[in-house]
């Protein structure tokens, strides 16, 4: 049995950009490694997180994924192609949203600018039709099908460059920031989208975002990359448990809380009005032995277990490994 290609396979990635010192034509030249060997493969199907924070190296990248950037070296796969040189067979497979610009025409409606994507694409009428159709009702783009992209709130323009990237039915959709300035009901209205869509058509996803609730929502696998290297590649499980086996347990008290020993594993970590935050490692003190060493003090009120924020994790991953 032949067992299918990933989607998308990097291998020992690198780019480095030359750039002047000072910007004039006679200085000295000077490298920056955007990219220092990055290697991941993600399987057809799989929604990927690709994750790092601010010059990590995740748009130049992405760039290269795209096909607008060629590397210094080393090996890229999208669906069995090398997009730096099979441009044009490359770009009818992948699909790309950049949340920061639009891959729309300002002056077109929206239904010209499906339509312009068809003639480039070479979409057949029927194709088109059916898809045109699927994509306004999953997206909600009935009502603006006729408005020019310039009208559009920031809402509704995402939207429609999810439906511009999909119109071909691209195997690949790289998501690069589609959630940056989306009130609340968007980001969910966008991640409920790809991930029926990752239900009903396969396709495989590689997301990068800033909003790590994108992540959790999202991603199966986190592939985390810092000063051009990757730093972690694994599910967001695994990477929430090595990163942090803290948990954290509110007890409120009824009156002033009293003073109080802790078993080895928990300490406290915070006194306020009649709350104490106690934080703990559970594999030295799970957690019902810890309340029911509490639940002997006098004036206990309610008690609250949490986990740290999907952001406390991330960040201090990122200053784990930022030397
Ligand atoms: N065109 C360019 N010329 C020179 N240096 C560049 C260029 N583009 C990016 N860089 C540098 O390469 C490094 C990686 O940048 P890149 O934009 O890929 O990071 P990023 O992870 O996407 O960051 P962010 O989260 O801020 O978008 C940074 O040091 C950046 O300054």
């Amino acid at each position: 049995m032949r067992i299918a290609s990933p989607a998308i396979e990097v291998e020992n990635l690198r780019k480095i950009y030359r750039v002047r010192e000072g910007g004039s034509w006679r200085g000295r030249t000077r490298e920056i490694v955007a990219l220092d060997g990055i290697s991941f493969a993600v399987p057809r199907g799989q929604i990927a997180g690709f994750i790092g924070p601010n010059g990590a190296g995740k748009s130049t990248a992405i760039k290269i994924l795209s096909g607008i950037l060629r590397p210094s070296s080393g090996l890229v796969r999208v669906g069995d192609l090398i997009p730096w040189e099979n441009r044009i067979a490359h770009v009818a497979r992948i699909g790309v949203v950049f949340g920061q610009r639009t891959q729309l025409w300002w002056d077109l409606s929206v239904g010209e600018g499906l339509a312009l994507l068809r003639d480039i694409y070479g979409v057949e009428p029927d194709r088109f039709a059916r898809n045109r159709a699927r994509l306004a009702d999953a997206l909600d783009l009935h009502a603006i099908m006729d408005q020019s992209v310039r009208q559009l709130s920031l809402g509704q323009r995402m939207r429609a460059e999810i439906a511009a990237a999909l119109i071909h039915d691209p195997e690949v959709l790289i998501l690069d920031e589609p959630t940056i300035g989306l009130d609340a009901p968007s980001k969910l209205a966008v991640r409920a989208f790809v991930r029926d869509l990752r239900r009903e058509q396969g396709t495989t996803v590689l997301l990068t975002t800033h909003d790590m609730h994108d992540i959790e929502a999202l991603a199966e696998r986190v592939i985390v990359i810092g000063h051009g290297r990757i730093l972690a590649d694994s599910p967001f499980e695994a990477l929430r448990a090595t990163t942090l086996s803290e948990r954290r347990l509110e007890v409120d008290f009824i009156g002033t809380p009293p003073v109080f020993d802790l078993p080895p594993g928990a300490k406290e970590t915070e006194r306020d009005g009649r709350s104490v935050t106690i934080t703990f490692d559970p594999r030295q003190i799970p957690a019902p032995a810890l309340v029911a060493h509490l639940g002997a003090l006098a004036g206990l009120d309610d008690l609250r277990i949490g986990r740290p924020a999907i952001e406390e994790i991330i960040t201090r991953f990122y200053a784990d490994h930022a030397s």
